[in-house]
């Protein structure tokens, strides 16, 4: 275990096991659904963004944003984020090449085509054309349960948000995709707001962006303190909160 020090406070992050326990502990043991924990971290994502990323300071194409979701819950959550971002005046186009034919997924699916979100059937080929067009990206690819190297197919579209990063910010919904999620990625793709979901993954120490926050303001008091979860404390009613960070090194336990 690391931690990475909030400015008054430490804050454990977390290995790939231990992120995954936690979320199944939620499921199982506190009974929450799927569905339930995915709109609150959507939700948060899309507070985190609107406040990073102000939609009135947007430039192109009345707040056009590009949502690219992967197969699991991260690409969930990035249905979810692009909803929201929607209702709050933002134009999200939705990139989403893998669908899991699930009830859940369909159903994000839908409420999105129902609010006239348009669902790209290609990634754009050039460079220019998201340049030119979006004023964000929103990574919402792969999450904590992603093992590298990535396949061909979605190895490409990394490839692609790589070529892209220095024009077009990209947020990545709780760890950068492609990274590993203990070891990050040097190569990979570098977003300037990540948004930690529950508590921030080993990787996040590596992360260099310019704004970091946590979202998903789920967690039951009793299972921070079994997992030792020594959350920042989220401003009034607020679902986010800004980690200024400083990293420490691993230590010996
Ligand atoms: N408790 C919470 O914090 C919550 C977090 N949520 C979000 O859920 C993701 C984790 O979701 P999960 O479905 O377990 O997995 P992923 O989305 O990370 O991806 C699985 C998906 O990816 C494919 N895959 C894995 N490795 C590769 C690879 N090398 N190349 C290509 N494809 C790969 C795999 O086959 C699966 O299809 C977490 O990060 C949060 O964002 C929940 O929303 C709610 C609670
Ligand atoms: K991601």
């Amino acid at each position: 275990m690391v931690t990475i020090i909030n400015k008054v406070l430490c804050i454990l992050i977390y290995s790939q096991e231990e992120a995954q326990k936690i979320d199944e502990e939620l499921f199982d043991e506190y009974a929450f659904s799927v569905d339930q924990l995915m709109e609150l971290a959507g939700y948060s994502c899309a507070i985190a963004i609107s406040r990073c990323y102000p939609r009135d300071l947007m430039t192109k194409d009345n707040g056009a944003v590009l949502v690219c979701c992967g197969p699991g819950n991260n690409g969930g959550d990035g249905l979810v984020c692009a909803r929201h971002l929607k209702l709050f005046g933002y134009k999200p186009s939705i990139f989403y090449p893998k669908q899991p034919n699930k009830p859940l997924f369909n159903n994000l699916r839908l409420q999105c085509e129902r609010m006239d979100m348009p669902f790209l059937s290609f990634f754009p080929s050039h460079p220019e054309l998201i340049t030119d067009s979006y004023n964000l990206v929103i990574d919402a690819l792969f999450g904590f349960s992603f093992k590298g190297p990535a396949r061909p197919e979605s190895a490409v579209i990394l490839d692609k948000l790589k070529a892209i990063q220095n024009d077009v910010p990209i947020c990545s919904i709780d760890i950068p995709s492609g990274w590993d999620v203990e070891n990050g990625d040097p190569d990979g793709i570098q977003p300037e707001l990540l948004i930690s979901l529950t508590a921030p993954k080993l990787s996040a120490k590596l992360f260099k962006g310019r704004y970091h926050y946590l979202g998903g303001r789920f967690i039951p008091k009793t299972l921070a303190q079994r997992y030792n979860l020594n959350l920042p404390p989220y401003p009034g009613t607020d679902c986010v909160v800004e980690l200024k960070t400083q990293v420490e090194e691993p230590k010996e336990s």
